[in-house]
């Protein structure tokens, strides 16, 4: 069924009991009387998340996606307060962290690349120079 109506809190403080108990996750509202013998954590944990947003109580508990799943067949409509906890990427994008690494390595590898010939140039200017003064003298 899809979400039409639009609940506020007072509505779910009214249905907190096993005999009509409503649960707000992510922005929607869902009838879970019917669920609640079922719940494999036991129906009396689900009725302490009741009366209130249960978002992050239902996402602490790291639930399954099938369990997410199962959420769909229960919603009534949507929370009047909308998602108190949007789903984000929590890991930044490969490139970011890329980006942050390299100019630490380039800059060292680019000192090394510039140095190490220039120090050969001036070892060989250094020999030439003495090879020289040697053949004057001779
Ligand atoms: C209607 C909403 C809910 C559904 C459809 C649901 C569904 C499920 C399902 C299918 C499991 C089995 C494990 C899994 O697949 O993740 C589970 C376990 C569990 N649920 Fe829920 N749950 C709901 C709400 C809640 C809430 C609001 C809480 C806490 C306040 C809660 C607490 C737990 C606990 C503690 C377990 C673990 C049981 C164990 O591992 O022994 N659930 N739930």
């Amino acid at each position: 069924m899809a979400p039409t109506k639009t609940y506020g809190i007072a509505d779910l403080k009214q249905h907190t009991t096993e005999k009509s108990c409503w649960l707000v996750v992510h922005g929607k509202v869902y009838d879970v009387t019917e669920f609640l013998e079922e719940h494999p954590g036991g129906y009396d944990i689900i009725l302490t998340s009741t009366g209130k947003d249960a978002t992050q109580d239902f996402e602490e508990i790291g639930h399954s996606n099938s369990a997410k799943k199962l959420l769909e067949k229960y919603v009534i409509g949507e929370f009047e307060g909308g998602d108190s906890a949007p789903v984000v990427a929590k890991v930044p994008p490969q490139s970011a962290n890329a980006a942050k690494q390299q100019p630490a390595k380039s800059a060292a590898t680019r000192t090394f690349h510039v140095i190490l010939p220039l120090l050969i140039l001036a070892l060989a200017l250094a020999l030439n120079f003495y090879m020289m003064s040697q053949k004057k003298s001779a």
